[in-house]
Order: structure tokens, then C-alpha cells, then sequence
């Protein structure tokens, strides 16, 4: 009887822990941004060995009365993973910071940066939002982008040219990841003729496509405000255009991290210009889909998390979502398509072949 009592407080006591754990969580995002704003992971780097408070605080050129606070945050950091301890040297006791894996991949001027994600993804526009999810629940049928902002994601970035430029940097730099396995994925890509990126930004997925496969003609199609003063090159053309309206012909058309961002209506009408777009192949052609598929079953528990949370983003600014494989495989046929292959997957994203 007193053990069974014993055992209900802890898990009382474990869940009490839980929910704070909850409560806070979003420190988490606060530290990871205050540590990229203030540039730490360059800092480190260049020290070339591990770094001490001290060193670190003078950096920064932190009073020596915040020196505490600036070791307060970098504890939580060390905590969940950005960054490791390692003695400075040999034989002494004193302990000094170090890059992971993680906060290597915030490094300002690796070719494969997410520093550059960071605050558009943490900013104040795509957070405030979150104060109107419960408000949004009932009443109408706007997103809680729009209660909170007046105006939907679209028109507030017509207005905010910066935000939006922001917005498209961080897209760019999840790209450079995703093009690291361009090359070895050449059962997709190698034979295709021509190739156009719908919504392809500023390039940066195509251009890697077109430099691994040389022969390959790449257009990247997207809003006439986001091509209009990029430089063609031979390898690369830029179309401004509406994907609602036509995608310009093409032996593949290639679509990453554009069709989450609208509502199953909206992507079927996007689906039906990229079927029209590849109907003149000869081969017969392909939509290839860069996009996350929720697995939240098989998935390990952090890949799974971390969608789950992509999709409410989507959710929340734009009436977008993530989808699982039964969803894509719905859109497809409701599209016209006939199949598709589900295969290749590179971190968060799963690449997707879809035939007419
Ligand atoms: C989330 S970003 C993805 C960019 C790029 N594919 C990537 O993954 O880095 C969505 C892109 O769709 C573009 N877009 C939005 N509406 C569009 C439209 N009606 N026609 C063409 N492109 C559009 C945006 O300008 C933006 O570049
Ligand atoms: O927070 C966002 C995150 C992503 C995103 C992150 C990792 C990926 O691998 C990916 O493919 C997309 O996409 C967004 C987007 O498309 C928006 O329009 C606005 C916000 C976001």
C-alpha cells in the first residue's frame, strides 16, 4: 500500500517535471538563436582548441558581470548537444568549449551552413503567430499567421521585401544540404534532358543539378519579384512566372519544399501544371518531389519529432502541411498521376518520383 503510494507521487513528481520541461522548451530555440546571433560556433572555430569562459566572454566582449550569464546559456547549449567540453590542455584541470557535429553545421562560411536558417526560422514574424493558435480555433477559418498579423503569409511578404529576402536565404541553405546527395542519386537524374525547378528560389538545388549533370538543360521557374536580378548563366535560365498558371515544358520537373506550403487544393491545381509541363516528353518524364513524408511510426523519435513540427509551422503560417505517404500518394492520383516511387531519402526530406 505505501509503495503503491511511493510510486504514484514519483510519476506525479516525473510528470510535474514534464510539464515545466514543456513550459520551457522554447529556451531552447532562444539559446540556439542568441548563440548564432552572437556568432559563437565562428568563435570557436577560430580558436582552434577548446575555448574557456573567459576567453569566450572576452570575445564577445561581455562585462565581467554577465561572464555568468554567458556561461549559463552555454551550459543549456552543451546540454542539448550544440556544444562539448574538453580539457585545454593536458593534465589541467580547466575545461573549455568546443564545436559537435551540430554547431559545425552553423559555422557562418561552411558551404553546407544552416546558421543562415536560423533567425528567419526563429523570427518574431513566424512567432508571434503562435500567441493566436488557441484564438484560431474557433470563430473562422483564418490561420493563426493571419489573427495574429491581419494578412496572410503571401501579402505580408509582398510587403516585406526583407523578410521575405530573409526567409528565401534560409530556404537556400537547407538546399545546399539537400544538393550535397544530388550526385548520388543518378538512377533520378542522369539522362534527363531538361529539367525546371518550380519555386526553385534562388537556384541553389538547380545549380548544383546542373553542375553534376552538365548536359542537363535547368530552369528554375518561380515569382517574377525573386528571379527578377539573378544572373543567367549558360548551365542555369531563370523564368518569372506563376506556377498556378503553367510551368514551362521539361523532361522532369523538379519541386522541393514548395508543395508544404499550400493545402491539398492548391497543390493539386500546382500537380496539374507539372503533369502538363512534362506531357511532351518523349520519355514520358517525371515530377521529382523533395519534401518530408511523415512516418511518425518508424521514424526515430527526433526525425519524427521534428517533422511533426514542421507540419504545424506550415500550419501556422500558411494553411500548408507536412504529409504522410497516404496523403502524397491521394494528391498524385487526384493530380492525374498513374505512380510513384518513394526511395531515396536525404535527412528530413524523402525524394519522390511521380509518373504521369
Ligand atoms: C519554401 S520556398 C522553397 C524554395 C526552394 N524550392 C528551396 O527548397 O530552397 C517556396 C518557393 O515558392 C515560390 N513561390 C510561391 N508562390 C509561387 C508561384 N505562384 N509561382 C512560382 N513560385 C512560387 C516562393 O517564391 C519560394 O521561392
Ligand atoms: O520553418 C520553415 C521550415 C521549412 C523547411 C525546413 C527544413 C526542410 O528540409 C524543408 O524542406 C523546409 O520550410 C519553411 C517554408 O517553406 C516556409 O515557407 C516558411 C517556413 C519554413
Amino acid at each position: 500500500m505505501e509503495l503503491d503510494q511511493e510510486l504514484g507521487t514519483n510519476e506525479l513528481f516525473q510528470a510535474q517535471c514534464h510539464i515545466y520541461k514543456h513550459m520551457y522548451h522554447y529556451m531552447e530555440s532562444m539559446s540556439l538563436k542568441c548563440a548564432v546571433q552572437l556568432g559563437i560556433p565562428d568563435i570557436i572555430h577560430k580558436h582552434n582548441q577548446p575555448i574557456t569562459l573567459t576567453d569566450l566572454a572576452s570575445h564577445l566582449q561581455v562585462p565581467p558581470i554577465k561572464a555568468n550569464c554567458l556561461q549559463r546559456v552555454m551550459r543549456v547549449l552543451v546540454h542539448s548537444g550544440f556544444f562539448a567540453t574538453a580539457k585545454v590542455h593536458e593534465n589541467k584541470e580547466e575545461e573549455g568549449y568546443v564545436l559537435t557535429t551540430s554547431s559545425s553545421l552553423l559555422l557562418k562560411d561552411s558551404p553546407t551552413s544552416l546558421s543562415a536558417a536560423v533567425l528567419p526560422f526563429l523570427d518574431p514574424a513566424l512567432i508571434t503567430p503562435w500567441f493566436s493558435l488557441a484564438d484560431c480555433f474557433h470563430g473562422n477559418e483564418l490561420t493563426a499567421f493571419e489573427t495574429y498579423h491581419g494578412m496572410n503569409f503571401w501579402e505580408y511578404g509582398k510587403q516585406n521585401h526583407e523578410f521575405i529576402n530573409f526567409l528565401n536565404e534560409a530556404m537556400a541553405c537547407d538546399s545546399q544540404l539537400v544538393s550535397l546527395v544530388v550526385k548520388d542519386h543518378k538512377e533520378i537524374f542522369e539522362g534527363v534532358a531538361s529539367l525546371v525547378d518550380v519555386g526553385g528560389g534562388t537556384g541553389t538545388l538547380a545549380s548544383a543539378i546542373a553542375d553534376a549533370y552538365p548536359h542537363m538543360e535547368c530552369t528554375v521557374l518561380d515569382l517574377p519579384q525573386v528571379v527578377a536580378d539573378i544572373q543567367e548563366s549558360k548551365s542555369l535560365k531563370f523564368v518569372g512566372g506563376d506556377m498556378f498558371e503553367s510551368v514551362p515544358s521539361a523532361e522532369a520537373v523538379l519541386i522541393k519544399s514548395v508543395l508544404h506550403n499550400w493545402s491539398d487544393e492548391a497543390c493539386i491545381k500546382i500537380l496539374n501544371r507539372c503533369r502538363e509541363a512534362i506531357a511532351g516528353s518523349e520519355k514520358g518524364g517525371k515530377v521529382i518531389i523533395v519534401e518530408m513524408v511523415i512516418n511518425d511510426k518508424k521514424d526515430e523519435s527526433n526525425l519524427a519529432e521534428t517533422k511533426l513540427f514542421a507540419d504545424l509551422q506550415m500550419m501556422i503560417i500558411c494553411n500548408g502541411r507536412e504529409r504522410n505517404e497516404q496523403e502524397w500518394a491521394r494528391l498524385f492520383s487526384q493530380a492525374g498521376f498513374s505512380s510513384y516511387k518513394m526511395t531515396a531519402t536525404c535527412g528530413l526530406n524523402s525524394i519522390i518520383e511521380v509518373y504521369p
